[in-house]
């Protein structure tokens, strides 16, 4: 028998989450999927006993905002203090989907060169690569592809959905942001990724970007 608790409310998704940037996001629709409204009215979602998982790993340079942006995502919490993340950390969040229990496993790895080693050996099987930039570091953009690279070595390039993540919007004016952004958007548009821009600070878009994460990697994995 389940002991677990129920769901937290702000963890239901119930309607389709909205997008960042229209120009780059992965689903634009007004309403879920019929396929996988059908799926969830006749419980033919779940393969790992009534649980859906999926692995989301994190990438991003040193210092970018991975375990920041995770620790938002998960406990509503955010730490100034830098502690570098030595190989990875792992979070696990559930939430409730149309009705169906989903969970979200995620994996922060290391921006550290010394520690890619380690942390690449935990890219396998990942559904959703989130790579992680800072707005304020335009360097920080470039060498996404090079993660994107890494993490599409250890998995089948059309078996994972991919986020664009920009972090610390907070830091950056209006004119520095919307300079950065244009590159963002053309670099998420080549590789396909829905694109978000956020404040673990603030918080801000982090509830939205929370839901479509969420919706994104369970409409991917139901089928
Ligand atoms: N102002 C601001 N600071 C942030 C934000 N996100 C992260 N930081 C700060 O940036 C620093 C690095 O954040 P981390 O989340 O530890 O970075 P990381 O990418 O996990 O770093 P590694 O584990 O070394 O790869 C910390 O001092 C955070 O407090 C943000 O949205 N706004």
């Amino acid at each position: 028998m389940s002991v677990l608790p129920p769901v937290r409310r702000d963890r239901v998704i119930a309607q389709l989450p909205q997008c960042f940037r229209k120009e780059a996001a992965i689903h634009t629709k007004s309403d879920f999927n019929n396929k996988v409204k059908t799926a969830c009215q006749e419980q033919r979602t779940g393969t790992v006993g009534r649980f859906k998982i999926s692995k989301v790993i994190v990438v991003g340079d040193l210092a970018v905002g991975k375990t920041c942006l995770i620790n938002r995502f998960c406990k509503d919490t955010f730490d100034k203090n830098y502690k570098a993340t030595i190989g990875v950390d792992f979070e696990m969040e559930r939430f409730e989907v149309l009705g169906v229990p989903f969970s979200l496993q995620l994996w922060d790895t290391a921006g550290q060169e010394r520690f890619k080693c380690i942390a690449s050996t935990y890219y396998r099987g990942a559904q959703v690569v989130i790579i992680v930039f800072d707005v304020n570091d335009i360097a920080s953009l470039g060498h996404t592809r090079q993660w994107l690279e890494d993490a599409l070595k250890e998995n089948d390039p059309t078996g994972v959905q991919l986020f664009l993540v920009g972090t610390k919007k907070d830091l950056s004016s209006p004119a520095q942001y919307s300079q950065i952004e244009q590159d963002a958007l053309r670099l998420a548009n080549e590789i396909q990724a829905e694109y978000w821009a956020v404040s673990s600070l603030t918080g801000e878009c982090l509830d939205c970007s929370k839901l479509k994460h969420v919706y994104i990697s369970f409409n991917w994995n139901i089928f």
